[in-house]
């Protein structure tokens, strides 16, 4: 059972000597996760790794070491309290069974971890049980079947599990499933409820007391993830209009509004959802807008 493995008491150093004054961060080394994770913390500022088989970078100036490690593994390390945080799959910080918590999601690396099997009518949930389900989740699985009071057959298989049930060894999975491509290639369906809807996560140890550099770290992180989820939109607009398309603007404290340099005309400014922008730019020129720009955010601190 996952958890259950204890490696620190055969390793010849100990605990303390990895204890230094920088914030230690788990970061995936490969797999689904790992490039979208690198790729988050350049974009908060972080030095990461040029080199792919490098196991460690010491960023000094910001006063964090990041560890490259298996997404599998990382809820182990960050439980175990050798590293202070960490981002990883929620799927895998549950199956884990590790002394860990989740602080947030971070929006990528989406799956839904589901049942699947040939298709037939019989696939439901409660018909699952004494039978073989092939996962390579047992942690996961297992508590979602007793809480449903299912008895089955769990098979731990590594990897590729969509396979398991042709080659013979299982007669339905549990698996990740993200646009059901791989399920389809196998000629499965999936069935029941979702087991878990899963997205890569920032972890901590449960009994991590932060720190400045802490702080730091997910101020940067909260800042990328509202760049990422805002674009800031600026425009011109003759008083008339104003009040109506400031409400349609109204930003996150206010819009900045100020006088243009032609009688009765304001510059607007606010931050507008992303995913809005275009749709809410057809309503400012319908309401009177003009020279409607939208534009990019690098970075911001709110
Ligand atoms: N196709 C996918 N789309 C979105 N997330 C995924 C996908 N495949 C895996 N994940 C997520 O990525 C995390 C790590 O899975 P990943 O497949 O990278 O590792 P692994 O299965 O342990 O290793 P590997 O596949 O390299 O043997 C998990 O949280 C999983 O839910
Ligand atoms: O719904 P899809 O878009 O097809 O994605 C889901 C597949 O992606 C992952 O496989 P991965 O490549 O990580 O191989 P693995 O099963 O050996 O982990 C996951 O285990 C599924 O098999
Ligand atoms: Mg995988």
């Amino acid at each position: 059972m996952p958890g259950q493995y204890r490696h620190f008491p055969d390793f010849s150093i100990s605990r303390g000597e990895f204890m230094s004054d920088l914030l230690r961060v788990a970061v995936p080394n490969k797999g689904a996760l790992s490039e979208a994770t690198s790729s988050l913390l350049t974009e908060a500022g972080y030095r990461q790794r040029s080199d792919r088989k490098d196991l460690t970078l010491v960023d000094e100036a910001n006063g964090v070491e990041f560890f490259y490690l298996r997404p599998r593994d990382i809820a182990v390390y960050v439980g175990e309290g050798t590293l202070d945080i960490g981002i990883t799959g929620r799927d895998l910080l549950l199956d884990s069974g590790a002394d860990a918590a989740e602080i947030k999601g971070l929006g990528f690396g989406r799956s839904r971890f589901r049942f699947a099997a040939p298709k037939g009518p019989e696939n439901t949930v409660e018909g699952l049980a004494g039978k073989r389900i092939a996962t390579s989740y047992p942690g996961l699985l297992g508590s979602f079947l007793t809480t449903r009071g299912i008895d089955a057959h769990l098979i731990h298989l590594d990897g590729a599990v969509e396979s398991s049930i042709r080659l013979g060894v299982a007669d339905a999975i549990a698996d990740v499933v993200e646009t059901g491509t791989t399920l389809r290639k196998a000629g499965l369906e999936v069935f029941g409820d979702v087991i878990l809807e899963s997205e890569a996560v920032l972890i901590q140890r449960r009994d991590f007391t932060g720190g400045t550099t802490f702080d730091h770290f997910m101020r940067r992180i909260d800042g990328v993830q509202v760049a990422r989820g805002y674009v800031m939109v600026d425009y011109d607009v003759p008083a008339e209009a104003l009040g109506a398309v400031t409400e349609l603007t109204p930003g996150l404290e206010a819009p900045t509004v100020s006088p243009l340099a032609k009688n009765g005309w304001y510059a607007v400014r606010a931050m507008v959802p992303r995913e809005a922008v275009q749709g809410l730019m057809d309503e400012l020129w319908d309401a009177g807008a003009r020279a409607i720009l939208s534009t990019e955010l690098s970075a911001c601190r709110l």
